[in-house]
């Protein structure tokens, strides 16, 4: 197989740490999986670039990202120096749009080895399809007047286009799995986005005579997720209210620090890009207390996505092998270091391949 070219963005705080570790973990898995020939080339923009330039990623950015046949991120944000919307919509989001990434593919289940914080939890293993393009994530609006008059107008975009593109999504994933989609709606509140969500979705419903289907007000679904996690396969939501389940998802599996997710263009035109759920953690940030396994598990999903489904698979072996043994971070109830789950997952790589 060619050699794939992945563009790495640790971006800030933890993303950095992260980001060497799964680097080191995919520069292992290249030593061992003969079919595997992989480029990191390093990309240091993001909250240190904007204080020294005044823009998170320099202009030809997006076109350099194009070259690419991955883009592997860690997290933006450094929110004690630069207001989150100018950092992450000067990056993250900025990705995002100008990649046409308008899918954003989030797994949760139950990984060996990591407890679930819920008292006695089932087995459960599902996906949330977020739409990434638009929806409550938009740069329509704007805030007139000042003081006791000030008014801030926020919109909600939905698109027929971009609403049946994530539901289309999310039907055919179905297909390939336990054949139901949750749809996460609030058409009690939202009185012309959400209806029409809805509409789309029974629409789409009608071309998948084979799916099962059901329709559930968001904040009903945030509780069952924690109530019956094990009831849900695909979970189709908007761009906001996916990412908020999705940290949820992450919660409930054991930790935000191992929550994956997949930025998908649908057509392949440009390079999709990677990045774990969870943000750049300034609490922890420098500790040695992040959580790698997010970032190496994003790294599964991005070689999966890239036709390596072997090496994707051994990365999601040796993670689960490695918290097996105990061998974990404190967020997920463990005593070690980012560096010593790193070196664990890297020496079962090894140690594996003989
Ligand atoms: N994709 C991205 O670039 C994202 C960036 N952000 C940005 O990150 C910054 C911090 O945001 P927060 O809301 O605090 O969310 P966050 O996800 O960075 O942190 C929330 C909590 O989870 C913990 N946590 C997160 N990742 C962890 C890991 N790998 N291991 C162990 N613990 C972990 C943190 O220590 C913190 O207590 C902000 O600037 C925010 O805008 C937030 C989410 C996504
Ligand atoms: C910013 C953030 O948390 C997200 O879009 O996933
Ligand atoms: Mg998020």
């Amino acid at each position: 197989m060619a050699k794939i070219k992945i563009a790495c963005l640790p971006g800030d705080g933890i993303g950095v740490e992260v980001m060497a570790s799964a680097k080191e973990v995919l520069q292992t898995l290249a030593t061992v999986e003969e079919d595997l020939k992989i480029e990191l080339v390093d990309f240091n923009w993001g909250s240190d670039h904007y204080i020294e330039t005044g823009e998170m990623m320099p202009e030809h950015a997006i076109d350099t990202l194009k070259g690419f046949d991955a883009v592997f991120l860690g997290a933006v944000g450094n929110p004690a120096l630069i207001p989150d919307h100018i950092s992450l919509w000067g990056m993250l989001i900025k990705i995002r749009r100008e990649l046409s990434l308008s899918l954003n593919i989030r797994p949760a289940r139950v990984i060996n080895g990591i407890q679930s914080p819920l008292h006695s939890p089932r087995k459960f293993d599902f996906i949330v399809v977020r739409e990434n393009s638009e929806g409550e994530y938009s740069e329509s609006g704007g805030v007139i007047h000042n003081g006791v008059n000030e008014i801030a107008v926020q919109n909600a975009i939905f698109t027929r286009q971009a609403t049946e593109r994530a539901m289309r999504f999310a039907f055919d994933l179905a297909r390939k799995r336990e054949s139901k989609v949750t749809s996460a709606t609030k058409s009690n509140g939202i009185v012309h986005s959400m209806p029409f969500w809805d509409r789309v979705f029974q629409e789409v419903a009608k071309d998948y005579p084979d799916v099962k289907t059901e329709s559930i007000h968001i904040d009903a679904l945030a509780a069952f997720i924690v109530t019956k996690p094990q009831n849900f396969d695909v979970i189709v939501a908007s761009n906001l209210f996916g990412d908020i389940l999705t940290d949820l998802a992450g919660a409930v599996m054991g930790s935000i620090g191992i929550a994956p997710s997949a930025n998908l263009n649908p057509d392949g035109r440009f390079p999709s890009m990677f990045e774990p759920v969870h943000g750049s953690a300034p609490d922890i940030a420098g500790q040695e207390k992040a959580n790698p396994i997010g970032q190496i598990w994003t790294a599964a999903l991005m070689l999966d996505h890239l036709g390596h489904l072997n090496a994707s698979k051994r990365i999601i072996e040796a993670i689960e092998e490695v918290t097996k043994q105990g061998i974990k971070t404190a967020d997920v109830g463990g005593a070690y270091s980012t560096r010593e789950v790193t070196n664990a997952i890297c020496d079962y790589l090894i140690s594996s391949a003989q």
